[in-house]
């Protein structure tokens, strides 16, 4: 009982963006959290099925007393999981409408041409609009130029189908289709499914795999070649590469990080990747020096800080990401430490051109300071929000 009970208040919890899957799980206090971990995350993958079981069945107007966070988690159970082994007396509630429930699956998977539970996540899934975002690659000019890399997908039978004029474009690409960015010239969409990490492109350093949020930073920062630019926290290095592309590798691309592992891999990440205009920096980009001399022809800083990730709601691996655990307190330092950042880039003598880059839960958490910043500073800086 208290598993369901306990599934379900974590269910409320991430509807209300109070933590990750994974911060909730821990904090609960339940004795098997492996067994409620993977009840909270299979609840979640199955929760279009489950509320369209629980609407055509009416199981919320027949049992009053239900919620439907507590009816998701053991309606799951009882068709998809382990078939409510536990539950005193919601078990007993639930098992009355056992036959309905069942009826009901049976129907959408006729309603759907699937056979087994599983097709019929992922027909759910598809068809629903906005639910799985697409496979963003971005072509790395430093190494490969947009039409070599179309060729060589198209040499693997790939179905090339030209711009996106629209956002429905991207919604409808076969697993072996993909077409170009509506916005970004160097990004290829590909279909949700597609994994490319094992892809020579990706792993000669070709191809960067990025989500279109984490690309629009560097686009918007748009450094003409040859200047100075900071990227004050930037491991493992995407933003660093793109930045490093746009420049054609010809400037000064000093880059900070805090994270030594992480620094590592972006020092790996940035030589595959062709960059030879950075100088990387261990060192807080609170405690850099504006006046160094080193930093007096820097006009671009691109600021993208730790981020609680709490604004991503979409995404069940992201949910259950390291990252993304967020609870109040870490969510306070981290948004202090943002405004701190903030004010540190803009106070670099030289500075022209900030590129914010944050998540709508730090940017609402920092209201009422960047709207002040932005006032003060607002020919310089803009605030680029991303809940990829
Ligand atoms: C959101 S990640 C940056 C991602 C990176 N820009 C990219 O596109 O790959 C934030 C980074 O900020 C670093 N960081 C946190 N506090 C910092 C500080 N005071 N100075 C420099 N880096 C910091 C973290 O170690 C982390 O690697």
């Amino acid at each position: 009982m208290a598993l369901y009970v306990k599934a379900a208040a974590i269910l409320g919890q991430l509807e209300g963006k109070r933590g990750s899957v994974k911060t909730l799980v821990y904090n609960s206090g339940h004795k098997n959290i492996k067994q409620l971990f993977a009840l909270v995350c299979e609840t979640l993958k199955y929760t279009p099925v489950l509320e369209e079981i629980i609407n055509t069945t009416d199981l919320l107007k027949k049992e009053k007393k239900l919620q439907i966070n507590v009816a998701k988690v053991l309606v799951y159970d009882l068709l998809f999981g382990k078939g409510l082994k536990c539950g005193g007396s919601w078990k007993a509630l639930i098992m009355k409408h056992r036959s309905q429930l069942k009826s009901a699956l049976a129907r959408l998977k006729v309603k759907r041409k699937v056979s087994c539970n599983e097709d019929l996540l992922e027909t759910k899934a598809s068809s629903t609009a906005g639910c799985q975002l697409p496979r963003y690659v971005r072509v790395n000019l430093l190494k490969n130029t947009v039409e070599d890399v179309i060729d060589y997908f198209k040499r693997e039978d790939y179905t090339y189908l030209g711009q996106a004029t629209s956002v429905a474009d991207l919604k409808h690409l076969g697993r072996k289709q993909f077409i170009g960015d509506l916005h970004l010239p160097e990004l290829l969409v590909f279909h949700p499914k597609i994994d490319l990490h094992e892809h020579f492109l990706y792993t000669a350093g070709h191809i960067i795999l990025q989500d279109k949020a984490s690309c629009l930073p560097a686009h918007l920062l748009n450094p003409p070649t040859g200047s100075h630019v900071i990227d004050a926290c930037a491991a493992p290095g995407n933003k660093t590469s793109h930045l490093a592309a746009i420049l054609c590798n010809k400037g000064k691309l000093f880059a900070f990080d805090l994270d030594t592992k992480r620094l590592s891999t972006m020092g790996t990440l940035l030589l595959r990747a062709g960059v030879t205009c950075h100088e990387l920096a261990n060192q807080d980009f609170l405690l850099v020096d504006p006046s160094n001399p080193k930093y007096q022809n820097v006009k671009y800083i691109l600021l993208d800080p730790s981020c609680s990730g709490s604004g991503i709601v979409n995404r069940l691996n992201q949910l259950t990401d390291d990252e993304t655990s967020s609870s109040r307190p870490r969510l306070l330092a981290l948004a202090s430490f943002q405004c701190k950042a903030l004010n540190h880039a803009l106070s670099f003598p030289g500075v022209e051109r900030v590129i914010y880059s944050t998540c709508s839960i730090h940017r609402e958490e920092n209201e009422d300071v960047v709207e002040e910043i932005l006032q003060q500073h607002g020919n310089r800086i803009r605030c680029c929000i991303g809940d990829c």
